[in-house]
């Protein structure tokens, strides 16, 4: 079989490239950047990528609301892509730029580049010493590494990895600037459910064939009647019924009118040869319940307990 194509946000040395995707596929595997998340959903939807390597949440930061909207699909663009895997991957942030300048004087900095994301995991840093500062929104970390490397002024800066730093030859002015030291990124993995050849996952994603989980996690968008008292409580209990642990929640406008949602839930649960259907059941029964329902994906869990790593 030819190599598996996965992509990521690019360009080289992203958090999505560096950790993700290196670290979760066998090294057989040709990894390629996308310049968005957007074209990383169209390259599995394309069949161009068999997998795509996503961020969905920061554990500083919160939900990575641009991959929800891609998720809610509200144009029906994505309609087979699939979540099959996830990745947890502990993010270090550095201060990056063209000119080596002495430890905390960071006072010609005139201009921060980063990815929007990353502005969030680092709000104390930022508060110290850039309150008041341009800050530029770019399409990743690595972008944002690769801009500031080509200005040798000393006016601008980047939040960007060691390994984007190096790669694209900036220096690093100050190492782990992240609030929390144990920042952490969930990465989701997405196939095309259409296409056989990325069905086994498991074969290919080292983290889930050694994380040991028999706990599998399932995604789901939906809409319900706003007008109708109690239509989110009905369908969250739904879940209380059969059993299952809510492991996510989160909310994005529908676009259909304003101040109405979409939802997305994440559970999760252990299919047993005793009780396969447990799963089955809650997603046939909230079926009935919402307006609108996608089933985005069921995968194993990624997140290793810490009595075992
Ligand atoms: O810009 C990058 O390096 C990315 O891979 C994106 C991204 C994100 O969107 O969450 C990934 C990990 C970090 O949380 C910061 C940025």
């Amino acid at each position: 079989m030819a190599s598996l194509r996965v992509t990521f946000l690019g360009p080289a040395a992203s958090f999505s490239h560096q950790q993700a995707a290196i670290n979760s596929f066998d090294k057989s595997a040709s990894l390629f950047p996308s310049l968005s998340f957007a074209d990383a959903f169209s390259a599995v939807q394309n069949n161009t990528a068999d997998y795509a390597v996503i961020p969905f949440e920061n554990s500083t930061n919160g939900s990575v609301v641009q991959t929800l909207d891609l998720l809610a699909d509200r144009q029906g663009l994505y309609k087979d892509v699939t979540v099959c895997g996830e990745y947890f991957l502990t993010v270090h942030h550095c201060l990056v730029s063209g000119k080596l300048l002495s430890p905390t004087d960071f006072t010609s900095i005139t201009k921060l580049y980063t990815h929007p994301q990353a502005w969030g995991q680092c709000e104390l840093f930022l508060c110290r010493y850039f309150r008041g500062k341009e800050r530029q929104d770019v399409s990743s970390t690595s972008k944002a590494a690769d801009i500031v490397s080509k200005d040798t002024s000393g006016q601008t800066a980047a939040i960007a990895s060691k390994l984007a730093a190096e790669h694209y030859g900036a220096f690093v002015l100050q190492e782990n600037i992240e609030d929390e030291e144990d920042n952490t990124t969930r990465f989701l993995i997405l196939r095309n459910i259409q296409l056989a050849r990325s069905g086994d996952i498991s074969a290919n994603l080292s983290n889930v064939a050694t994380s040991g989980s028999d706990t599998r996690k399932t995604l789901i968008s939906f809409t319900i009647e706003h007008s109708s008292p109690g239509a989110l409580a009905d369908a969250l209990s739904v879940f209380k019924t059969h059993g299952l642990n809510l492991t996510s929640i989160n909310s994005r406008p529908s676009l259909l009118r304003p101040w109405q949602y979409i939802f997305f839930i994440e559970c999760e649960h252990v299919s047993t040869a005793k009780d396969p259907s447990a799963i089955h059941d809650t997603l046939e029964e909230l079926k009935k319940i919402c307006t609108s329902y996608r089933d985005l994906g069921t995968w194993t869990d990624g997140l290793v307990s810490p009595d075992l790593a």
